[in-house]
């Protein structure tokens, strides 16, 4: 270094530098400094992920709020009679938003455990492969960088610069009350959930796709019962295209397509898929081979990005943006930065996605292929589910001609836990017979999954271990 002219010395340098201080860029650099790197975490911001401020927990506290909401008042079901359920919108909104604070607290805490001098703030961008330029002019040179910058929502051209009625997951939760009335565009796991949500607490919800199929669901019945479930609590419109323009009450919808119509909605969310934030890094000055839409050429099993000495993760790779992807994502770019040229492959869990509807919607492993032995659990009578009043939905399971598990489908009851031990058998190579070796407790959700393990044992001629009666009085345990 002390042999370069002082114009062309790095201000800052490290063996790895993190751009990006969400889930993945705070466990890539852990990682890094676990495998002995000298580390720098560069962010503007520092202001915590965006799974606690903008994502995954606020989300998950609207559902809780809707919940005991829809809990409430089908309490006359079970002969309990509450009275009528009054809902507090500020109250709604500003629990949401102390409970989310004290999430973003913890992760902004983490900060501080960081060694001196890690924590640097700036806006980061390539000038080489090896070398970053923050926004205050800095330059950073690192043997290793981990690009980790998250994604943005995607505003289709109608709902630009229409005002703050239009709401995406970054401006929602800030709303001081609940609104009148609401449009969600985009059926995805956003939709799905904050519209379920929306519809549960009171506000009169209308949510669109242009495509048919809701949050991607593989099968056809699952599907149905998805589609059956949230249209309890809003009005569905799929397969339409919406235009949108500024109304004095609010902001209008005119659509076309399977369904024809117009109406003014209080306010619009626009759930209509994330993008990868790349723009400001300029990604020309790495060298990268980019793809079709300028996302960096990446191996997911090493996290490198073609032969270079840059890696990547989390949202930033627009692969699996889910959150404990982009942990692994992290720890795994971190190592190999850390390590770099020395780089091996990491551990990739089983693909899992749960989408927080009630009944969930839940898909674990690959699709099914040619061979896939399918076979089917139907919740609509399972007894605990009968006996709690929300009997419905069904699971699929997917298995090779050996009978080995290798995925699911769900949308029922308790298909949040239930997909979690489906998740494990498969990553674990269990067959059907095994699961049916194990314990099942009476009475309980998971007694429903026997009838589905049966049909596999029967299918590939494995023996079927549960020949006990179902002692519930309804079908499927
Ligand atoms: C509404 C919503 C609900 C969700 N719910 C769930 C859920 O229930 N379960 C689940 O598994 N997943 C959920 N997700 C997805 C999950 O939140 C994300 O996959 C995950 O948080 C992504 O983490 P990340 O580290 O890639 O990004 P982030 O946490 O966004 O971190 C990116 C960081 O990069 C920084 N940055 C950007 N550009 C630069 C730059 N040029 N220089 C320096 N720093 C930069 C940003 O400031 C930010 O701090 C949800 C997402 C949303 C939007
Ligand atoms: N529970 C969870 O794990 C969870 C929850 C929320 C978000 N996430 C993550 O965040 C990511 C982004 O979620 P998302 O729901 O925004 O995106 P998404 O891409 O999963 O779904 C977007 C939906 O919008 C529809 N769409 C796109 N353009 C449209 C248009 N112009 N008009 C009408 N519909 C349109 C698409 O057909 C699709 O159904 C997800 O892929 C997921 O990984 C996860």
């Amino acid at each position: 270094m002390r042999d370069l002219p002082e114009a062309a010395r790095p201000d800052l340098t490290c063996d790895v530098a993190v751009i990006g201080a969400g889930t993945a860029g705070i466990a890539a650099e852990r990682s890094a400094r676990e495998h002995g790197a000298r580390t720098l975490l560069i962010d503007p911001e520092f202001r915590g992920t965006l799974c606690a401020n903008t994502g995954c927990m606020p989300s998950k506290l609207l559902i809780v709020a809707a919940r005991a909401a829809h809990d409430a008042r089908r309490a006359p079901v079970f002969g309990v009679q509450p009275g009528s359920v009054q809902i507090d919108g500020p109250a709604v909104m500003a629990r949401l938003r102390e409970e989310r604070d004290r999430f973003v607290e913890f992760t902004r805490e983490s900060f501080d455990d960081l060694p001196p001098d890690t924590a640097i703030t700036g806006r980061a961008r390539f000038t080489g492969p090896a070398t970053l330029m923050l926004e205050d002019g800095r330059r950073v040179e690192a043997k290793a960088v981990v690009i980790a910058t998250g994604s943005a929502p995607v505003v289709p051209a109608p709902f630009r610069d229409l005002g703050p009625r239009i709401l995406t997951n970054e401006t929602l939760f800030e709303l001081p009350d609940l609104p009148d009335s609401l449009a969600v565009i985009g059926g995805g796991p956003i939709g799905l959930e904050l519209a379920q949500a929306m519809g549960r607490l009171g506000v009169a919800v209308t949510l669109f796709d242009h495509e048919t199929r809701l949050g991607k669901a593989r099968e056809d019945d699952i599907h149905d019962a998805l589609s059956r479930a949230v249209g309890r609590d809003l009005t569905l419109c799929l397969g339409a295209d919406t235009e949108a323009r500024a109304d004095p009450q609010g902001i209008r919808l005119d659509w076309s397509g399977d369904s024809e119509g117009h109406a003014v909605f209080s306010h619009v969310l626009v759930a209509t898929g994330r993008a990868p934030l790349l723009d400001d890094l300029d990604l020309t000055a790495s060298g990268l081979d980019l793809d079709d839409h300028g996302t960096p050429v990446f191996d997911r099993d090493t996290m490198r990005c073609g032969g270079s000495a840059i890696f990547i993760a989390g949202d930033a790779d627009a692969d699996v943006p889910l959150l404990h992807e982009a942990s692994t994502e992290g720890e795994i770019a971190g190592r190999n930065a850390a390590c770099h040229p020395r780089v091996r492959p990491g551990h990739r869990s089983t693909p899992f996605t749960l989408t927080f509807t009630d009944p969930p919607l839940a898909q674990v492993g690959e699709e099914p292929g040619d061979d896939t032995i399918i076979a089917r659990s139907d919740y609509s009578d399972q007894g605990r589910a009968r006996a709690e009043a929300r009997a419905e939905g069904l699971v699929v399971l997917y298995a090779d001609p050996q009978g080995r598990l290798t995925g699911a489908e769900l949308c029922c009851p308790g298909a949040e836990h239930l997909s979690h031990l489906l998740v494990w058998a498969v990553q674990s190579g269990a067959t059907a017979a095994d699961m049916l070796l194990l314990p099942f407790y009476h009475p309980t959700l998971e007694e429903g999954l026997k009838g589905a393990l049966n049909q596999i044992c029967r299918q590939v001629r494995l023996p079927e271990a549960d020949r006990q009666a179902s002692a519930g009085g309804a079908r499927n345990g």
